[in-house]
């Protein structure tokens, strides 16, 4: 039985601390995506705000209610599965990089914030690390979301295959200046984890970098279904959730684990 799921990664630029600029343009990509029929529709990391992170308390979005009251009102119009991006969201905790996926019919069905906070870029300072796990499910498949950095935790993702999830969506902001590292990071993820790997950067420049674009979709046995350019594009792919089974029973890793030993 194959089970096809069609998915849109919007490959935003991102306007540097100006969020009603890209709610607009968030909603005008998500139309022009909506042309390729999408089951889900994927968003970037910090999409609302870019990494502005000095004034990112004043611009976090208080317990993500503005991006949340937009995107369900988005995933009901267009009838269409939310991997929301993440948004800076200010709670009692502190400002956390929180991943957002709503359902077709509009309710939250998963947050998770970002595990690991990128020291190279002064995460630390301004954003909470959170302490959930990313899994999730959507029309009773099995998935799992991440955040740019983690994707260089294996073991964190391993975490997640282990426990279901078959397809691992990755949203970031990732620079130019290490592309090699995130194409080579996401097949190599894709590869050992026996998953597809959907993965959403964003294009254009910030005050501080340059954005790698290259989204990525990747198949359960490392080959790469579509991929953007550099620039600012919706990129579209189908998966076969059929075919994580495939390959997981060609090559059992799970079954030859030794998980007593390490
Ligand atoms: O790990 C990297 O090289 C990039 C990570 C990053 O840009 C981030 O987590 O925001």
């Amino acid at each position: 039985m194959t089970v096809s799921i069609k998915i849109s990664c919007i490959q935003m630029d991102i306007a540097f601390g100006l969020l009603e600029k890209n709610f607009e343009k968030a909603n005008h990509l998500m139309e022009k995506a909506m042309e390729h029929r999408p089951n889900i529709i994927v968003l970037p990391e910090l999409w609302t705000t870019g990494y502005d992170l000095t004034r990112l308390d004043e611009l976090a979005d208080e317990y993500a209610e503005k991006s949340l009251t937009f995107l369900k009102e988005k995933a009901k119009q267009f009838q269409v599965h939310l991997v929301g991006g993440s948004v800076a969201n200010k709670t009692d905790e502190g400002v956390f990089n929180t991943l957002l996926v709503i359902d077709k019919n509009g309710e939250l069905v998963h947050q998770y914030s970002k595990l690991h906070l990128f020291k190279l870029m002064d995460e630390h300072l301004y954003l909470s690390a959170g302490k959930e796990k990313g899994l999730f499910t959507l029309d009773n498949q099995f998935f799992a979301g991440m955040i740019c950095y983690d994707i260089r935790f294996p073991e964190w993702i391993r975490s997640h295959t282990t426990e279901g999830a078959e397809t691992l969506f990755v949203v970031a902001e990732w620079p130019l200046a290490r592309l090699s590292h995130w194409r080579s990071l996401l097949i190599a993820r894709a590869i050992e984890n026996q998953c597809y790997v959907i993965a959403c950067n964003r294009s254009g420049a910030d005050p501080n970098n340059v954005f790698a674009g290259h989204s990525m979709i990747i198949d359960p046995w490392g080959d790469v279904v579509a991929e953007a350019s550099e620039a600012e594009e919706i990129l579209t792919g189908e998966i076969d959730l059929e075919k994580v089974k495939e390959v997981r029973s060609m090559i059992p890793i799970f079954a030859d684990r030794r998980p007593e030993l390490y």
